[in-house]
């Protein structure tokens, strides 16, 4: 089994991952659950997360830039069509007022953008469903797999049961996928809800290098199981970090409800002064909202650097105005900058990841909305003891005990 060593030490993650950069150009070989799925009948399929540093990563990297993150301005019908859709979903939940479990409505909110921007709107709710549990379930059993296991036949051997769990789950998702690409291959005119080309268009139009290397080609189209490997990658990438996200935010904004006034009159302003949603308003026209945002990251990131006493005053407090101008954190942003590191949720170095921009934007878009539409108070249940913050073990850190809140729709 691999020896992993977990660093805890800013100064040291900055000498590794930015200093040393060219040293951690490859990821061990299981730190994603889509890399159990990368041989099929002896042919290597691999996704952004896997490949090794090189021309197909570039490719297949570049891609995703170009064709979807780099297409932010136009998300906001996109934004405002399931932000709706959340809100009426949660007002049908707690009626006149009521305590809702949001784990559920946010995830399908956020899985449905998601969704939508990988194969456009040609997915129905039962197909949404069933690629929703497949996602769910795989990155379940890749939290329950030993944090050493490295896809070796030995660390296969003392994970068997969850190894084997892993693989079934895997095995469901080409079923789910290719008819959908295969039906998006007939359809690539229709645009997503009339704004994006879907990601699905972009992969089937790519080519890739050959796998003898040779260059002098145009390239080879995917192979269907890099296809699936890269649809599962995109679809999980983007929806458990950011509803998890969602989700803490909302339960530091309950147990802190002078944060939550905060926020809101900076969001009923801008709804005020023309609209909540546009792409301007959520990339700078909110500064505190912003700054929620990246204090919730900094506490609950997938990669654990953002709490170190050395560099953060009371780092186990939830203190969003330390993002603010003049607040010990004004420069620091979601990716780290070049002479430090004081946190990143969206990881340091080539492998960072690309969707930081596309992942700040659709957790401000929520939370706008839900902040707006929405009073937000502790459940029946929570009343006496307050929200448990405790964070599960798992591939992505999720509440151990799922939020239950007090929604009420506003008027
Ligand atoms: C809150 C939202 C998100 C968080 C917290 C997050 C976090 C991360 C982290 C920590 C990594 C590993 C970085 C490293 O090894 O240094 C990563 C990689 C990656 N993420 Fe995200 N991510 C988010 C959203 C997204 C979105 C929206 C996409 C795109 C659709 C995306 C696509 C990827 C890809 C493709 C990689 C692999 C990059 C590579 O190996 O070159 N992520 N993400």
């Amino acid at each position: 089994q691999a020896t992993i060593y977990h660093v805890g030490d800013p100064a040291v993650a900055h000498r590794a991952l930015i200093g040393n950069a060219d040293d951690f150009l490859n990821r061990p070989a299981a730190s994603f659950p889509t890399s159990l799925a990368t041989w099929r009948h002896g042919e290597r399929n691999d996704n952004i997360a896997t490949v090794s540093y090189g021309p197909q990563w570039r490719v297949l990297r570049c891609n995703l830039t170009a064709e979807i993150l780099s297409r932010l301005g136009s998300l906001a019908p996109l934004h405002e069509e399931v932000a709706q859709a959340l809100v009426a979903d949660l007002s049908a939940r707690c009626g006149g007022g009521g305590d809702v479990a949001v784990r559920e409505p946010i995830t399908k909110a956020v899985f449905t953008l998601v969704t939508r921007l990988c194969f456009g709107d040609i997915v129905d709710d039962s197909q949404r469903h069933a690629i929703g549990r497949v996602i769910r379930d795989s990155i379940v059993a890749a939290g329950k797999l030993s944090p050493g296991f490295d896809g070796s036949m030995l660390s296969k051997l003392a994970n068997w049961r969850g190894f084997r769990r892993i693989s079934a789950v895997l095995k469901r998702q080409p079923k789910l996928y290719l008819p959908l690409i295969a039906a998006r291959s007939q359809s690539q005119s229709q645009l997503c809800g009339g704004i994006v080309h879907p990601y699905v268009d972009s992969l089937l139009d790519l080519r890739v290098p050959e796998d003898n290397g040779d260059a002098s080609g145009p390239g080879r189209p995917l192979r269907d199981g890099e296809l699936v490997g890269l649809v599962f990658e995109f679809l999980g990438a983007a929806t458990g970090s950011t509803a998890a996200c969602l989700e803490w935010t909302l339960a530091h904004l309950i147990d802190q409800p002078e944060t939550l006034d905060k926020l809101r009159v900076e969001i009923d302003e801008e709804a005020d002064a023309g609209g909540i949603l546009s792409s301007k308003s959520l990339r700078g026209g909110m500064p505190y909202l912003n700054a929620v945002v990246l204090e919730c990251l900094r506490m609950h990131p997938p990669v654990p650097i953002g709490r170190d006493a050395k560099r953060w005053t009371d780092p186990d407090k939830f203190r969003p105005e330390r993002f603010l101008a003049g607040g010990e954190a004004e420069d620091i942003g979601p990716a780290p900058g070049p002479k430090e590191i004081r946190m990143m949720p969206f990881g340091a170095g080539h492998r960072h990841c690309p969707g930081v921009n596309m992942g700040m934007l659709h957790i401000k878009c929520f939370l706008a909305a839900l902040v707006h539409n929405f009073d937000w108070a502790l459940s029946a249940e929570d009343c006496s003891s307050g929200v448990d913050m405790t964070e599960q073990d798992g591939f992505i850190k999720i509440m151990k005990k799922p939020l239950s809140a007090r929604v009420t729709r506003r008027t």
